[in-house]
């Protein structure tokens, strides 16, 4: 029997949008990833410079955001350990959760470009493949990484981002059709981003 095939997609999530969603799907489709685990960070040290929303709030809504599809599930791995998030524990705890699994780190262009920044990085290529994934505004390019490592999608683009989403929030503006609608209502409820970041 072949190993298990889990995409893992992980971010902040503040809040998930269709962006987050639509990677993930086309990468499981065109990787015949048995499942999608979205992991939403602890505490995103690179993104220290500005507020983050409590981990609780960005675990539900990616929830919410993923709860219909079958092959998509949401792990607390990254909001239950202490400290900073770094994906060298999320790829280590993954793999004891899922044992003789094969796991495919999903990232779009941004973060693929910042690899090199993360901790441990030589290990990550270790524990998973990675697949950098096109996005609007940023150029996909794996030169500097190590060649096999990674794999590069292209993936419908959608020219969306969190930081959008929370500073249209601010400004009254929709975000219908940006986010699921469970997450606009979830955003509504809890009144997250009513004050500019
Ligand atoms: N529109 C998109 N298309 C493809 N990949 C995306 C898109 N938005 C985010 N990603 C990828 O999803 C992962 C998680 O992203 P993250 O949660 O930081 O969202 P973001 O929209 O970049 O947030 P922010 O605007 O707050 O920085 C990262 O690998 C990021 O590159
Ligand atoms: O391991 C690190 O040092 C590291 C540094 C920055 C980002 N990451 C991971 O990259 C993913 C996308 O992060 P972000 O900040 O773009 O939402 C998420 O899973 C983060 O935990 C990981």
């Amino acid at each position: 029997m072949s190993n298990r095939r889990i995409g893992v997609m992980g971010g902040t999530f503040d809040p998930v949008h269709h962006g987050h969603l639509v990677a993930a799907s086309e990468v499981q489709a065109r990787f015949g990833l048995d499942e999608v685990v979205f992991v939403p960070t602890g505490q995103p040290w690179q993104k220290s410079e500005r507020q983050v929303s409590p981990a609780e709030d960005r675990y539900l809504m990616t929830v919410v955001a993923t709860a219909s599809n079958p092959g998509f599930s949401v792990s607390r791995v990254d909001i239950d350990r202490e400290g900073p998030t770094y994906t060298v524990d999320t790829l280590t705890d993954l793999s004891a959760a899922h044992p003789g699994a094969d796991l495919f780190f999903i990232t779009g262009a941004d973060a693929l470009e910042q690899i090199l920044s993360w901790r441990r990085a030589d290990r990550v290529f270790d524990l998973a493949h990675f697949i950098g994934v096109t996005r609007p505004g940023y150029e996909l390019d794996d030169t500097h990484l190590p060649p096999g490592a990674v794999s590069l999608v292209e993936v419908p683009a959608m020219a969306i981002s969190s930081t959008d989403v929370r500073t249209r929030t601010a400004a009254g503006l929709p975000v219908w059709y940006l986010v699921p609608d469970g997450v606009v209502q979830y955003i509504s409820k809890r009144r997250l981003y009513s004050v500019p970041d």
